[in-house]
Protein backbone atom coordinates (compact mmCIF):
# COMPACT_ATOMS: atom_id res chain seq x y z
CA UNK A 1 0.00 0.00 0.00
CA UNK A 2 1.64 3.37 -1.07
CA UNK A 3 1.98 6.14 1.78
CA UNK A 4 -1.47 8.34 1.15
CA UNK A 5 -2.22 11.33 3.34
CA UNK A 6 -6.23 11.60 4.21
CA UNK A 7 -6.61 14.94 4.28
CA UNK A 8 -7.68 17.35 1.14
CA UNK A 9 -7.56 20.41 3.15
CA UNK A 10 -5.55 20.38 6.09
CA UNK A 11 -7.30 20.38 9.71
CA UNK A 12 -6.24 22.40 12.25
CA UNK A 13 -6.70 22.28 16.09
CA UNK A 14 -7.14 25.70 17.58
CA UNK A 15 -7.59 25.37 20.77
CA UNK A 16 -9.50 22.88 23.62
CA UNK A 17 -11.74 23.76 26.59
CA UNK A 18 -12.56 21.14 29.20
CA UNK A 19 -13.82 21.17 32.87
CA UNK A 20 -12.27 19.24 35.55
CA UNK A 21 -12.58 15.40 35.71
CA UNK A 22 -14.80 14.56 38.87
CA UNK A 23 -14.53 11.09 40.95
CA UNK A 24 -18.37 9.98 40.14
CA UNK A 25 -20.47 10.42 43.21
CA UNK A 26 -18.49 13.51 43.98
CA UNK A 27 -18.42 17.44 43.09
CA UNK A 28 -20.85 17.06 39.76
CA UNK A 29 -23.25 14.15 41.74
CA UNK A 30 -26.34 16.37 40.81
CA UNK A 31 -24.69 17.89 37.25
CA UNK A 32 -25.66 16.17 33.97
CA UNK A 33 -24.25 15.84 30.32
CA UNK A 34 -25.95 18.65 29.32
CA UNK A 35 -24.29 20.97 31.76
CA UNK A 36 -21.31 19.76 31.84
CA UNK A 37 -20.97 19.73 27.94
CA UNK A 38 -22.47 23.55 28.46
CA UNK A 39 -19.50 24.53 30.49
CA UNK A 40 -16.64 22.76 28.34
CA UNK A 41 -18.21 24.97 25.55
CA UNK A 42 -19.15 28.01 26.80
CA UNK A 43 -15.47 27.79 28.31
CA UNK A 44 -14.34 27.67 24.24
CA UNK A 45 -16.46 29.79 22.74
CA UNK A 46 -15.60 32.73 25.06
CA UNK A 47 -11.96 31.82 25.15
CA UNK A 48 -12.04 32.02 21.24
CA UNK A 49 -14.95 34.48 20.84
CA UNK A 50 -17.36 32.69 18.49
CA UNK A 51 -20.30 33.80 20.20
CA UNK A 52 -21.62 35.40 16.37
CA UNK A 53 -23.65 34.01 14.03
CA UNK A 54 -21.76 31.56 11.72
CA UNK A 55 -18.88 31.66 13.95
CA UNK A 56 -18.47 27.74 14.02
CA UNK A 57 -19.89 25.18 11.36
CA UNK A 58 -21.51 22.60 13.32
CA UNK A 59 -20.75 20.75 16.82
CA UNK A 60 -20.29 17.50 17.38
CA UNK A 61 -20.37 15.65 20.33
CA UNK A 62 -21.74 12.52 22.08
CA UNK A 63 -22.11 10.73 25.79
CA UNK A 64 -22.50 6.66 26.24
CA UNK A 65 -24.26 7.06 29.51
CA UNK A 66 -27.71 8.89 28.01
CA UNK A 67 -30.64 9.61 29.25
CA UNK A 68 -33.97 8.68 27.29
CA UNK A 69 -34.59 12.80 27.48
CA UNK A 70 -31.16 13.57 26.08
CA UNK A 71 -31.93 11.97 22.65
CA UNK A 72 -30.76 15.45 20.89
CA UNK A 73 -27.93 16.37 23.49
CA UNK A 74 -25.74 18.17 21.87
CA UNK A 75 -28.29 20.42 19.81
CA UNK A 76 -29.86 21.39 23.63
CA UNK A 77 -26.51 21.92 24.79
CA UNK A 78 -25.94 24.74 21.67
CA UNK A 79 -29.54 25.94 22.18
CA UNK A 80 -28.36 26.20 25.97
CA UNK A 81 -25.09 27.78 25.22
CA UNK A 82 -23.20 30.87 24.01
CA UNK A 83 -22.71 29.44 20.70
CA UNK A 84 -25.30 30.98 18.35
CA UNK A 85 -28.17 29.18 18.17
CA UNK A 86 -27.99 28.55 14.36
CA UNK A 87 -25.02 26.33 14.84
CA UNK A 88 -25.83 22.57 13.69
CA UNK A 89 -25.20 20.17 16.24
CA UNK A 90 -25.66 16.21 16.69
CA UNK A 91 -24.59 13.44 18.90
CA UNK A 92 -22.21 10.29 18.12
CA UNK A 93 -21.49 7.63 19.64
CA UNK A 94 -18.66 5.10 19.83
CA UNK A 95 -18.09 4.11 23.64
CA UNK A 96 -14.84 5.46 24.91
CA UNK A 97 -13.56 6.33 21.44
CA UNK A 98 -16.50 8.80 21.07
CA UNK A 99 -14.97 12.24 21.73
CA UNK A 100 -11.97 11.20 19.01
CA UNK A 101 -14.53 9.76 16.90
CA UNK A 102 -16.16 13.48 17.14
CA UNK A 103 -13.08 15.27 16.58
CA UNK A 104 -12.60 13.00 12.88
CA UNK A 105 -16.27 13.48 12.00
CA UNK A 106 -15.59 17.00 12.29
CA UNK A 107 -12.28 16.87 10.70
CA UNK A 108 -13.67 14.54 7.36
CA UNK A 109 -16.13 17.80 7.07
CA UNK A 110 -13.34 20.36 7.03
CA UNK A 111 -10.83 18.19 5.09
CA UNK A 112 -13.88 17.87 2.12
CA UNK A 113 -14.37 21.90 2.35
CA UNK A 114 -18.16 20.85 3.80
CA UNK A 115 -17.61 23.24 6.33
CA UNK A 116 -14.44 25.58 7.65
CA UNK A 117 -14.67 25.12 11.35
CA UNK A 118 -16.46 22.55 14.07
CA UNK A 119 -16.14 22.01 17.95
CA UNK A 120 -16.09 18.48 19.18
CA UNK A 121 -16.16 16.75 22.06
CA UNK A 122 -18.08 14.73 24.84
CA UNK A 123 -19.19 14.42 28.11
CA UNK A 124 -20.30 11.58 30.56
CA UNK A 125 -21.47 10.98 34.09
CA UNK A 126 -21.40 7.79 36.08
CA UNK A 127 -23.10 9.85 38.96
CA UNK A 128 -26.08 10.70 37.20
CA UNK A 129 -26.90 7.73 35.12
CA UNK A 130 -29.32 6.91 33.18
CA UNK A 131 -31.63 4.21 35.50
CA UNK A 132 -34.24 2.60 33.60
CA UNK A 133 -37.56 0.99 34.90
CA UNK A 134 -37.63 -2.98 34.79
CA UNK A 135 -38.52 -3.78 31.02
CA UNK A 136 -41.23 -5.83 32.15
CA UNK A 137 -42.74 -2.88 33.73
CA UNK A 138 -42.25 -0.97 30.89
CA UNK A 139 -44.22 -3.44 28.45
CA UNK A 140 -47.00 -2.74 30.87
CA UNK A 141 -46.48 0.96 30.75
CA UNK A 142 -46.95 0.63 27.12
CA UNK A 143 -49.22 -1.49 27.28
CA UNK A 144 -51.33 0.44 29.59
CA UNK A 145 -50.61 3.50 27.37
CA UNK A 146 -52.40 1.63 23.85
CA UNK A 147 -55.34 0.21 25.67
CA UNK A 148 -58.82 2.65 24.63
CA UNK A 149 -60.35 2.74 27.69
CA UNK A 150 -60.28 3.23 31.46
CA UNK A 151 -60.56 -0.30 32.07
CA UNK A 152 -58.19 -1.27 29.57
CA UNK A 153 -55.82 0.78 31.18
CA UNK A 154 -56.70 -0.74 34.71
CA UNK A 155 -56.11 -4.33 33.48
CA UNK A 156 -53.21 -3.59 32.20
CA UNK A 157 -51.63 -1.72 35.44
CA UNK A 158 -53.01 -4.60 37.65
CA UNK A 159 -50.28 -6.46 36.21
CA UNK A 160 -47.35 -4.40 37.84
CA UNK A 161 -46.11 -7.11 40.96
CA UNK A 162 -43.61 -5.81 43.39
CA UNK A 163 -40.46 -7.51 41.32
CA UNK A 164 -41.51 -5.23 37.93
CA UNK A 165 -40.08 -1.62 40.55
CA UNK A 166 -36.46 -3.46 40.70
CA UNK A 167 -34.91 -0.80 38.60
CA UNK A 168 -32.48 -1.48 35.30
CA UNK A 169 -29.18 0.13 36.18
CA UNK A 170 -26.13 0.42 33.25
CA UNK A 171 -23.63 -1.88 34.00
CA UNK A 172 -20.25 -1.50 33.31
CA UNK A 173 -20.15 -4.68 31.33
CA UNK A 174 -20.40 -6.24 27.91
CA UNK A 175 -23.43 -7.04 26.84
CA UNK A 176 -21.62 -10.46 25.15
CA UNK A 177 -19.90 -11.47 27.69
CA UNK A 178 -21.53 -10.13 31.10
CA UNK A 179 -17.98 -9.78 32.33
CA UNK A 180 -16.81 -5.83 33.42
CA UNK A 181 -14.26 -3.80 31.65
CA UNK A 182 -11.51 -4.48 34.01
CA UNK A 183 -12.37 -7.98 34.13
CA UNK A 184 -11.94 -8.22 30.03
CA UNK A 185 -8.29 -6.65 30.99
CA UNK A 186 -7.04 -8.70 33.56
CA UNK A 187 -8.02 -11.67 31.57
CA UNK A 188 -6.09 -9.63 28.70
CA UNK A 189 -3.15 -8.98 31.01
CA UNK A 190 -2.42 -12.55 32.02
CA UNK A 191 -2.21 -13.48 28.45
CA UNK A 192 0.20 -11.04 27.72
CA UNK A 193 2.17 -11.63 30.94
CA UNK A 194 1.58 -7.95 32.21
CA UNK A 195 3.00 -7.37 36.29
CA UNK A 196 1.27 -5.48 38.86
CA UNK A 197 5.10 -3.58 39.54
CA UNK A 198 5.03 -2.36 35.59
CA UNK A 199 1.36 -1.34 36.03
CA UNK A 200 1.56 0.70 39.30
CA UNK A 201 4.74 1.78 37.87
CA UNK A 202 2.84 3.64 34.52
CA UNK A 203 0.12 4.80 37.38
CA UNK A 204 2.50 6.38 39.19
CA UNK A 205 3.89 8.10 36.33
CA UNK A 206 0.54 9.66 35.20
CA UNK A 207 0.01 11.64 38.13
CA UNK A 208 3.08 12.54 38.75
CA UNK A 209 3.40 14.13 35.31
CA UNK A 210 -0.50 15.67 35.74
CA UNK A 211 0.77 16.88 38.38
CA UNK A 212 3.67 18.85 37.14
CA UNK A 213 1.82 19.40 34.26
CA UNK A 214 -0.34 21.05 36.53
CA UNK A 215 2.48 23.11 38.36
CA UNK A 216 3.69 24.65 35.62
CA UNK A 217 0.52 26.14 34.02
CA UNK A 218 0.10 23.74 31.10
CA UNK A 219 -3.57 23.20 31.58
CA UNK A 220 -4.28 27.23 32.22
CA UNK A 221 -6.40 27.73 28.85
CA UNK A 222 -7.60 24.36 28.33
CA UNK A 223 -9.61 23.25 31.75
CA UNK A 224 -12.22 25.62 33.32
CA UNK A 225 -12.77 25.61 36.62
CA UNK A 226 -16.05 24.19 37.36
CA UNK A 227 -18.50 23.67 40.88
CA UNK A 228 -15.43 24.43 42.94
CA UNK A 229 -12.86 22.15 41.25
CA UNK A 230 -10.04 24.13 39.11
CA UNK A 231 -7.88 20.63 38.70
CA UNK A 232 -9.15 16.94 38.31
CA UNK A 233 -10.13 15.37 41.15
CA UNK A 234 -8.78 11.86 41.29
CA UNK A 235 -5.00 13.74 40.89
CA UNK A 236 -2.78 12.61 43.95
CA UNK A 237 0.25 13.81 43.21
CA UNK A 238 1.52 11.50 45.98
CA UNK A 239 0.97 8.77 44.53
CA UNK A 240 3.69 6.51 44.61
CA UNK A 241 4.30 3.02 43.19
CA UNK A 242 5.01 2.03 47.06
CA UNK A 243 1.89 3.41 47.95
CA UNK A 244 0.01 1.80 44.90
CA UNK A 245 1.82 -1.67 45.72
CA UNK A 246 -0.19 -1.63 48.67
CA UNK A 247 -3.78 -1.69 47.18
CA UNK A 248 -5.48 -4.56 47.15
CA UNK A 249 -6.45 -6.31 43.76
CA UNK A 250 -10.17 -5.81 42.99
CA UNK A 251 -9.84 -7.42 39.37
CA UNK A 252 -9.25 -10.62 38.00
CA UNK A 253 -9.65 -12.28 41.58
CA UNK A 254 -10.57 -15.70 40.18
CA UNK A 255 -6.34 -16.36 39.34
CA UNK A 256 -3.82 -16.92 42.08
CA UNK A 257 -2.20 -13.94 41.31
CA UNK A 258 -4.43 -10.89 40.41
CA UNK A 259 -2.79 -7.38 39.59
CA UNK A 260 -5.38 -4.98 38.72
CA UNK A 261 -6.04 -2.57 41.59
CA UNK A 262 -8.03 0.94 41.84
CA UNK A 263 -4.83 2.74 41.62
CA UNK A 264 -3.51 1.05 38.58
CA UNK A 265 -7.64 1.26 36.89
CA UNK A 266 -9.27 4.36 36.08
CA UNK A 267 -11.57 5.75 38.56
CA UNK A 268 -15.49 6.09 37.09
CA UNK A 269 -15.69 9.77 36.50
CA UNK A 270 -17.58 12.61 35.52
CA UNK A 271 -16.29 15.09 32.89
CA UNK A 272 -16.86 16.90 29.61
CA UNK A 273 -14.19 18.53 27.07
CA UNK A 274 -14.18 20.22 23.82
CA UNK A 275 -11.82 20.92 20.86
CA UNK A 276 -11.93 23.82 17.79
CA UNK A 277 -11.09 22.44 14.62
CA UNK A 278 -11.01 24.68 11.50
CA UNK A 279 -9.21 24.95 7.79
CA UNK A 280 -5.82 26.55 8.07
CA UNK A 281 -7.74 29.45 5.70
CA UNK A 282 -10.14 30.33 8.79
CA UNK A 283 -7.89 29.88 11.41
CA UNK A 284 -5.53 32.75 9.71
CA UNK A 285 -8.66 35.19 8.83
CA UNK A 286 -9.29 34.85 12.74
CA UNK A 287 -5.99 35.07 13.71
CA UNK A 288 -5.83 31.68 15.55
CA UNK A 289 -2.21 29.95 15.44
CA UNK A 290 -2.53 26.12 14.99
CA UNK A 291 -1.30 24.29 17.56
CA UNK A 292 -1.22 21.21 15.25
CA UNK A 293 -2.76 19.25 12.43
CA UNK A 294 -5.04 15.98 12.23
CA UNK A 295 -3.31 14.11 9.71
CA UNK A 296 -4.51 10.30 9.64
CA UNK A 297 -6.98 8.42 11.75
CA UNK A 298 -7.79 5.04 11.57
CA UNK A 299 -10.85 2.57 13.76
CA UNK A 300 -10.38 -1.09 14.30
CA UNK A 301 -12.26 -4.21 15.83
CA UNK A 302 -11.14 -7.30 17.20
CA UNK A 303 -13.41 -10.34 17.73
CA UNK A 304 -13.18 -10.41 21.43
CA UNK A 305 -15.95 -12.50 22.50
CA UNK A 306 -13.52 -15.52 21.10
CA UNK A 307 -10.42 -14.24 21.59
CA UNK A 308 -10.64 -12.65 25.07
CA UNK A 309 -12.78 -15.35 27.21
CA UNK A 310 -10.51 -17.88 25.88
CA UNK A 311 -8.01 -16.24 27.18
CA UNK A 312 -6.19 -14.91 23.68
CA UNK A 313 -4.32 -12.31 23.40
CA UNK A 314 -7.68 -10.21 21.26
CA UNK A 315 -8.89 -8.87 24.00
CA UNK A 316 -11.76 -5.98 24.64
CA UNK A 317 -9.41 -3.39 24.98
CA UNK A 318 -7.02 -4.48 22.09
CA UNK A 319 -8.18 -3.46 18.99
CA UNK A 320 -5.66 -0.49 18.92
CA UNK A 321 -3.15 -3.31 18.06
CA UNK A 322 -4.81 -3.18 14.86
CA UNK A 323 -5.67 0.17 14.04
CA UNK A 324 -2.30 1.20 14.90
CA UNK A 325 -0.32 -0.98 12.73
CA UNK A 326 -2.86 0.00 9.89
CA UNK A 327 -2.68 3.40 10.24
CA UNK A 328 0.81 3.38 10.02
CA UNK A 329 0.98 1.62 7.03
CA UNK A 330 -1.33 4.01 5.55
CA UNK A 331 0.81 7.55 6.51
CA UNK A 332 4.11 5.53 5.33
CA UNK A 333 5.52 6.13 9.27
CA UNK A 334 7.17 3.74 11.90
CA UNK A 335 6.66 4.44 15.78
CA UNK A 336 10.17 6.06 15.99
CA UNK A 337 8.39 8.79 13.32
CA UNK A 338 6.78 9.97 16.66
CA UNK A 339 8.01 12.52 19.36
CA UNK A 340 4.69 12.14 21.40
CA UNK A 341 2.31 8.93 22.30
CA UNK A 342 -0.59 9.55 23.77
CA UNK A 343 -2.60 5.87 24.84
CA UNK A 344 -6.01 6.22 26.62
CA UNK A 345 -5.05 4.88 30.28
CA UNK A 346 -8.36 2.55 30.60
CA UNK A 347 -5.94 0.74 32.57
CA UNK A 348 -2.56 0.57 33.36
CA UNK A 349 -2.75 -2.84 32.19
CA UNK A 350 -4.32 -3.01 28.77
CA UNK A 351 -1.62 0.40 27.97
CA UNK A 352 0.96 -2.59 28.76
CA UNK A 353 -0.92 -5.09 26.97
CA UNK A 354 -1.05 -2.92 23.54
CA UNK A 355 2.52 -1.46 23.69
CA UNK A 356 3.43 -5.41 24.36
CA UNK A 357 1.33 -6.38 21.10
CA UNK A 358 2.81 -3.00 19.09
CA UNK A 359 6.24 -4.68 20.21
CA UNK A 360 5.41 -8.21 18.65
CA UNK A 361 3.52 -6.71 15.17
CA UNK A 362 7.18 -5.23 14.55
CA UNK A 363 6.22 -1.83 15.26
CA UNK A 364 8.90 -1.27 17.83
CA UNK A 365 8.96 -0.30 21.37
CA UNK A 366 7.95 3.20 22.38
CA UNK A 367 10.24 5.78 24.49
CA UNK A 368 8.05 6.05 27.75
CA UNK A 369 9.90 9.42 28.14
CA UNK A 370 7.60 10.26 25.03
CA UNK A 371 4.16 8.61 26.48
CA UNK A 372 1.67 10.25 28.14
CA UNK A 373 3.86 12.82 29.13
CA UNK A 374 1.10 15.13 30.69
CA UNK A 375 -0.10 12.15 32.32
CA UNK A 376 -3.53 10.83 31.11
CA UNK A 377 -6.66 9.02 32.37
CA UNK A 378 -5.49 6.90 35.49
CA UNK A 379 -4.72 10.44 36.73
CA UNK A 380 -7.32 12.17 35.12
CA UNK A 381 -10.12 9.94 35.68
CA UNK A 382 -11.80 8.88 32.41
CA UNK A 383 -15.74 10.37 31.59
CA UNK A 384 -16.18 8.03 28.62
CA UNK A 385 -16.91 10.00 25.69
CA UNK A 386 -14.91 13.08 27.11
CA UNK A 387 -11.72 11.30 27.21
CA UNK A 388 -10.53 11.34 23.37
CA UNK A 389 -11.12 15.01 22.91
CA UNK A 390 -9.08 15.80 26.21
CA UNK A 391 -6.36 13.92 24.39
CA UNK A 392 -6.23 15.93 21.19
CA UNK A 393 -6.18 19.22 23.08
CA UNK A 394 -3.47 18.00 25.04
CA UNK A 395 -1.28 16.21 22.73
CA UNK A 396 -1.72 18.84 20.31
CA UNK A 397 -0.83 21.64 23.08
CA UNK A 398 2.06 19.45 23.49
CA UNK A 399 2.91 19.46 19.78
CA UNK A 400 2.81 23.26 19.67
CA UNK A 401 5.17 23.62 22.59
CA UNK A 402 7.82 22.46 20.98
CA UNK A 403 7.89 25.49 18.37
CA UNK A 404 9.62 22.66 15.63
CA UNK A 405 8.31 19.96 13.58
CA UNK A 406 6.49 17.55 15.26
CA UNK A 407 4.65 14.28 15.57
CA UNK A 408 2.13 12.31 18.00
CA UNK A 409 0.23 9.37 17.86
CA UNK A 410 -3.14 8.57 19.33
CA UNK A 411 -4.50 5.61 20.44
CA UNK A 412 -7.91 5.09 22.39
CA UNK A 413 -9.03 1.90 22.84
CA UNK A 414 -13.08 1.19 23.39
CA UNK A 415 -15.87 -1.23 24.34
CA UNK A 416 -17.43 -3.34 22.25
CA UNK A 417 -13.69 -4.51 20.91
CA UNK A 418 -13.01 -1.26 19.11
CA UNK A 419 -10.31 1.18 18.86
CA UNK A 420 -10.15 4.79 17.55
CA UNK A 421 -6.44 6.35 16.49
CA UNK A 422 -5.16 9.49 15.22
CA UNK A 423 -2.49 10.71 13.99
CA UNK A 424 -1.45 15.14 14.88
CA UNK A 425 1.84 16.59 12.99
CA UNK A 426 3.13 20.40 13.86
CA UNK A 427 4.81 21.49 10.24
C1 LIG B 1 -12.37 1.59 27.07
C2 LIG B 1 -12.26 1.92 28.49
O1 LIG B 1 -11.83 3.00 28.85
S1 LIG B 1 -12.69 0.73 29.60
C3 LIG B 1 -12.58 1.51 31.19
C4 LIG B 1 -13.91 1.96 31.62
N1 LIG B 1 -13.86 2.30 33.03
C5 LIG B 1 -14.04 1.40 33.99
O2 LIG B 1 -14.29 0.24 33.73
C6 LIG B 1 -13.94 1.89 35.40
C7 LIG B 1 -13.17 0.92 36.23
N2 LIG B 1 -13.11 1.36 37.60
C8 LIG B 1 -13.93 0.92 38.58
O3 LIG B 1 -14.85 0.17 38.31
C9 LIG B 1 -13.70 1.37 40.00
O4 LIG B 1 -13.05 2.62 39.98
C10 LIG B 1 -12.82 0.35 40.79
C11 LIG B 1 -13.61 -0.96 40.93
C12 LIG B 1 -11.52 0.07 40.07
C13 LIG B 1 -12.45 0.91 42.16
O5 LIG B 1 -13.59 1.31 42.78
P1 LIG B 1 -13.56 1.72 44.32
O6 LIG B 1 -13.23 0.53 45.14
O7 LIG B 1 -14.81 2.45 44.60
O8 LIG B 1 -12.32 2.70 44.35
P2 LIG B 1 -11.87 3.68 45.48
O9 LIG B 1 -11.75 5.03 44.88
O10 LIG B 1 -12.70 3.55 46.71
O11 LIG B 1 -10.40 3.18 45.75
C14 LIG B 1 -10.14 2.02 46.54
C15 LIG B 1 -8.97 2.35 47.46
O12 LIG B 1 -7.83 2.59 46.64
C16 LIG B 1 -7.24 3.84 47.01
N3 LIG B 1 -6.64 4.42 45.80
C17 LIG B 1 -7.22 4.57 44.58
N4 LIG B 1 -6.35 5.14 43.74
C18 LIG B 1 -5.21 5.36 44.43
C19 LIG B 1 -3.97 5.94 44.08
N5 LIG B 1 -3.72 6.40 42.85
N6 LIG B 1 -3.02 6.02 45.04
C20 LIG B 1 -3.25 5.55 46.29
N7 LIG B 1 -4.43 4.99 46.67
C21 LIG B 1 -5.39 4.91 45.74
C22 LIG B 1 -8.40 4.66 47.54
O13 LIG B 1 -7.95 5.69 48.40
C23 LIG B 1 -9.19 3.62 48.28
O14 LIG B 1 -8.58 3.43 49.53
P3 LIG B 1 -9.49 3.18 50.85
O15 LIG B 1 -10.23 1.89 50.58
O16 LIG B 1 -8.49 3.10 51.93
O17 LIG B 1 -10.40 4.36 50.93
Amino acid sequence: MSPQKMSVRRVAVIGGARIPFARSDGPYATASNQQMLTAALDGLVERHGLQEPGAVGEFVAGAVLKHSRDFNLVRETVLGSKLHPSTPAYDIQQACGTGLQAVIAAANKIALGQTDSAIAGGADTASDAPLGVNDSLRRILLEARRAKSLGGRMKALAKVRPGHLVPDIPRNAEPRTGLSMGEHAAVTARAWGIRREAQDELAATSHQRLAAAYERGFFEDLVIPFRGLARDQNLRPGSTVEKLAALKPVFGLDHPDPTMTAGNSTPLTDGAATVLLASEEWARERGFEPLAYLTAYETAAVDFVGGDVAGGEDGLLMAPAYAVPRMLERAGLGLDDFDLVEIHEAFASQVLATLAAWEKRGLGTVDRARLNVAGSSLATGHPFAATGARIVATLAKLLAERDAPARGLISVCAAGGQGVTAILERA
